[in-house]
This record gives C-alpha cells, sequence and structure tokens, in this order.
C-alpha cells in the first residue's frame, strides 16, 4: 500500500496538532483480495461463486481493480497540505471501512502520534444509518478500545451534503458538460442505493440527496423536467432496494422523447468501480440500446475545488461551527 508513504510526517506530532480521520469505502489493492473484500462487505457471509466471479469481471472490466485507494491517499495529502498551508498544525490520517488500512488502524496511528484531538469524516456527503453512520461506528469502536489516556477527543461530521461549496463543485462540472452538450439534455442525478427499509426508521439519506440535487439544479437553472434523480447499484440481495433505478430512469428519458442525458455521480466523490463500470459500462450499454446519448460528469477526485470543500468541512467543525444538523458534539 502507499498508505501514509507519500506524506513525509509521521511518528510523533508536535503538540496542539489536529488530526483528521478521513474514512473511506475501501477496496482491494489485488485480484486475490476480492474474496475477502467482498465477505467483508457482506457482513462476514461470503458471496456465492457467481456473485464472487460477477464482482471479479467488473473489476477485469475496468482495468483490473479500482482506482480508488490511489485517489483517497492523494485526497488525503492535498487535504493535508492545504489545511497546513492555512495555518495550524494539521495531520490526516486515512482509514478505510471495508479493507485495509481499516479505520482501527487509522485511529490506533493517531494515538501513537500522539494526537489528542480530530475531526472524523467519511468521503461520502450524505448522512445515512447505512452509510456515515456505520464508518462513525467502526471509529467508536476502534477510539473505545483505546487506553483512556491515548483517546483523542474526535468530532465526527455526519453529513456535509448541503455545503455550499461542495454544490458549487457540482454545479461547475454539470454547466460545463451541458455547455459543451448543446441541445437540450437531462440531468440525471445518482446516490448509491440502499436497501429500502431505511425508510423504515426515517433515515435522512434520501432528504440528505435531494437537498443536494437542488442546490446543484439552482445554480444551475435547470428547469423542472430537465432534471432527475435515480439510486444506482442496487446490492446483490432479495430485499427491495430504494429506486428509481438508474435503468429505469435511463427508460423513462428515452420514453419521454430525451436524446441526451448527462450522469452526474452526487453520491461518490472518486473515480471507482460504480462510476466506471455501473456508470460508464452497463449503464452506457443500455443507453446505447435505448438510443440515447450518455455522458457523464468529472468525478470530484482530488480537483483543488473539491479539496477546498473538504478543509471548510474540517475546519468549521473543529473551530465548532460545523454545519449545525450533521455535526456531533465531542464525546470525549
Ligand atoms: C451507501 C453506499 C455507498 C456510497 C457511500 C460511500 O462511499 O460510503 C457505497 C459505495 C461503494 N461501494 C463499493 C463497492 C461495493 N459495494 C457493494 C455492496 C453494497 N454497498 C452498499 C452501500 C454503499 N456502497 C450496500 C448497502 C451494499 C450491499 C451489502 C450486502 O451485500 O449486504 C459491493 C458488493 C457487490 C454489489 O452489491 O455490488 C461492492 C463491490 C465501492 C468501492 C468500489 C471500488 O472498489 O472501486 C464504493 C465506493
Ligand atoms: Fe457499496
Amino acid at each position: 500500500m502507499t498508505d501514509q508513504a507519500s506524506r513525509p510526517t509521521s511518528g510523533p506530532q508536535p503538540d496542539g496538532t489536529w488530526g483528521v480521520l478521513l474514512m473511506a469505502y475501501g477496496s482491494p489493492s489485488r485480484p486475490e483480495e476480492i474474496a475477502a473484500y467482498y465477505t467483508h462487505i457482506r457482513g462476514g457471509r461470503p458471496p456465492s461463486t457467481e456473485l464472487l466471479e460477477e464482482l471479479r469481471e467488473r473489476y477485469a472490466a475496468i482495468g483490473g481493480r479500482s482506482p480508488l485507494p490511489e485517489i483517497t491517499e492523494r485526497q488525503a495529502a492535498a487535504l493535508e497540505r492545504r489545511l497546513n498551508a492555512g495555518g495550524g498544525s494539521w495531520r490526516v490520517y486515512v482509514g478505510m471501512r471495508h479493507w485495509q488500512p481499516w479505520i482501527a488502524d487509522a485511529v490506533r496511528r493517531m494515538a501513537d502520534d500522539g494526537i489528542r484531538r480530530a475531526v472524523g469524516l467519511a468521503l461520502a456527503p450524505h448522512d445515512s444509518r447505512m452509510s456515515a453512520g456505520a464508518y462513525v461506528e467502526s471509529a467508536r469502536q476502534a477510539l473505545d478500545a483505546l487506553e483512556p489516556e491515548r483517546r483523542p477527543a474526535v468530532r465526527f461530521v455526519r453529513s456535509w451534503a448541503t455545503h455550499p461549496l461542495l454544490a458549487d463543485a457540482l454545479a461547475r462540472r454539470l454547466q460545463a458538460v451541458l455547455e459543451q452538450a448543446g441541445g437540450e439534455p437531462v440531468a440525471l442525478f445518482t446516490a448509491h442505493s440502499l436497501p429500502e427499509r431505511i425508510l423504515s426508521w426515517d433515515d435522512p439519506y434520501p432528504r440528505e440527496v435531494e437537498a443536494t440535487c437542488r442546490a446543484v439544479v439552482q445554480r444551475v437553472g435547470l428547469e423542472t423536467g430537465r432534471w432527475r434523480i435515480a439510486y444506482q447499484s442496487q446490492g446483490r440481495t432479495a430485499e427491495p432496494w430504494l429506486g428509481p433505478t438508474l435503468e429505469s430512469a435511463l427508460q423513462e428519458c428515452a420514453q419521454s422523447g430525451a436524446r441526451h442525458v448527462v450522469v452526474c455521480p452526487v453520491g461518490f466523490v472518486a473515480d471507482h468501480l460504480e462510476v466506471l463500470y455501473d456508470i460508464d459500462i452497463e449503464a452506457r450499454a443500455l443507453a446505447d440500446r435505448l438510443g440515447l446519448r450518455l455522458e457523464r460528469t468529472p468525478s470530484l477526485n482530488d480537483a483543488p475545488d473539491f479539496i477546498e470543500v473538504l478543509a471548510d468541512v474540517v475546519t468549521s467543525a473543529a473551530s465548532g461551527r460545523g454545519q449545525g444538523a450533521g455535526e456531533e458534539a465531542p464525546t470525549r
């Protein structure tokens, strides 16, 4: 793993250094690791041979592995540079939810480096018990496992869905693709689907996704009918998942006479399997069959305007300004 190697400072940090616990989904770096990764995503239940083979094929189709681990590390390095340029002393620790380096590894490294206070956030803007909530839960368990005197105080940011700089960054990309396109393409906003049972506990996820989309629509000035929201990448499980699916949204666009769609995946902040396969290969193939031209907005990755979003989320939380609703008070 490149891990922290690309950043020079590791080991004991100066007194007063803030940590950032930057949590991401994680992805295997070698094909041999796909089975163990998939088993972890499924909560310890190994996938069937068919499911595993299908996942292997999806990774093979995007070049053998996902670029996600490198992009996450580049995001972390850029964020650390940006924070330190803004004053104070900051150190960013990457922890993954489903692969190495685990969130628990990052928490232990923070403690080993003598970090006393930190901001924790996931590289996923929308709060949900099954997304941001699950990341925070992993971090809390790792914090609880530390000796109390080594345990940093962590302020967790649960949501940054309505951060104005995020809407600006997404709108900038969508506007650019729309301008190039000409004609009247339909903007199709997507986020990862979740099991429909999240609605039974009034999970904030669909509201948060909608709030991000509306903020972007307002900035770009799209009229009603020129945009839709779809939930993509439904899981391979028996239970019902949130829709409309990306497939059904494409079908409806074609039926209503659209010739051209621009997919804007607001639920993801990097190029990875769900973007490079589910949109660029799978959805594009369906669009072709439907006679629709499909384009996608570029991912945020480590673009400077996105690093500004992360830096503002982090410094706001550190100074106690936060985004209000989404942020939890320090508990330790
Ligand atoms: C909310 C959410 C996000 C967005 C927020 C966030 O980013 O946190 C996200 C992102 C991602 N999901 C990813 C990968 C996968 N997710 C899967 C399956 C699942 N995801 C779920 C949820 C989410 N996932 C759920 C509830 C399942 C079903 C589990 C079960 O079966 O019980 C599966 C299994 C096969 C399949 O179902 O497709 C894979 C391979 C990758 C990395 C890809 C790469 O390697 O580049 C990324 C960024
Ligand atoms: Fe996933």
